[in-house]
């Protein structure tokens, strides 16, 4: 099977320190939830797979994604996105403009405008494209957020703890829409969280560290 995300035997050490060792096949559109205490390596797992591991840190095993070996591709070559607890929008950028920006080159004005509009739709914030950031409330900006990321098509996506600051009703209406989105595209998930109720949700294996 070449189709989805594969780790094959990877092995991250923190300096001669073993940190973490993983094994995994992620279908496209399943969740893989990796659970495991503070400290265990699960932000650097999402590190090394986006190829931006921080310096003193070393990998082995291999990464592949739709039968291609990542770990020779600079982070922007692999054409992953990635999800934080913070939604982390440009503060000096509307709402439409940070969309914008997750869109991929190509197309004209009008085309990359209807785009814009449509994700918006999509996420029932019709109008808000002129808005400031900080006027959205937790939930919308974490829609924006998920929208800007899926505008850039990435192959895989990649959660760290995406919804954890999210209240209750908020959280089981964004993980649903997070989740059903990757399957419709058929993206492979990766999820950390310390978060049961998201590996239920998630519906996908769990790996605990
Ligand atoms: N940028 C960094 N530079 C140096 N060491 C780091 C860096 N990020 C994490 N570490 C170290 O790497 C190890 C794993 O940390 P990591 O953040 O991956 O754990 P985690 O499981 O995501 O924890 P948490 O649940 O608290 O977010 C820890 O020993 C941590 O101190």
């Amino acid at each position: 099977m070449t189709e989805g995300l594969h780790l094959d035997r990877v092995r991250i050490f923190e300096g001669a320190r073993p940190l973490l060792e993983i094994d995994a096949r992620v279908p496209p559109g399943e969740v893989l939830s990796v659970m495991g205490p503070s400290g265990s390596g699960k932000s650097t797992l999402l590190s090394h797979l986006m190829g931006d591991l921080a310096p003193g840190f070393r990998a082995h095993g291999e990464l592949t994604l739709e039968g291609q070996d990542l770990s020779g591709l600079p982070p922007e070559a692999r054409r992953l996105g990635l999800l934080y607890q913070d939604p982390l929008l440009f503060p000096h950028l509307s709402v439409a403009e940070n969309l914008a920006f997750g869109l991929r080159p190509g197309g004209d004005r009008t085309e990359r405008r209807n785009r814009v509009e449509a994700a918006l739709a999509d996420v029932s914030l019709e109008g808000y494209g002129p808005r400031d950031p900080a006027t959205l409330s937790g939930g919308q900006a974490a829609r924006v957020a998920l929208m800007r990321t899926l505008l850039s098509e990435p192959r895989a996506l990649l959660l760290d703890e995406p919804f954890s600051k999210l209240d209750q009703g908020l959280r089981d209406q964004t993980r649903r829409l997070v989740f059903d989105r990757a399957r419709a595209a058929r993206i492979p998930v990766v999820l950390v969280t310390h978060d049961r109720a998201d590996v239920v949700a998630a519906g996908g294996p769990l790996i605990e560290l």
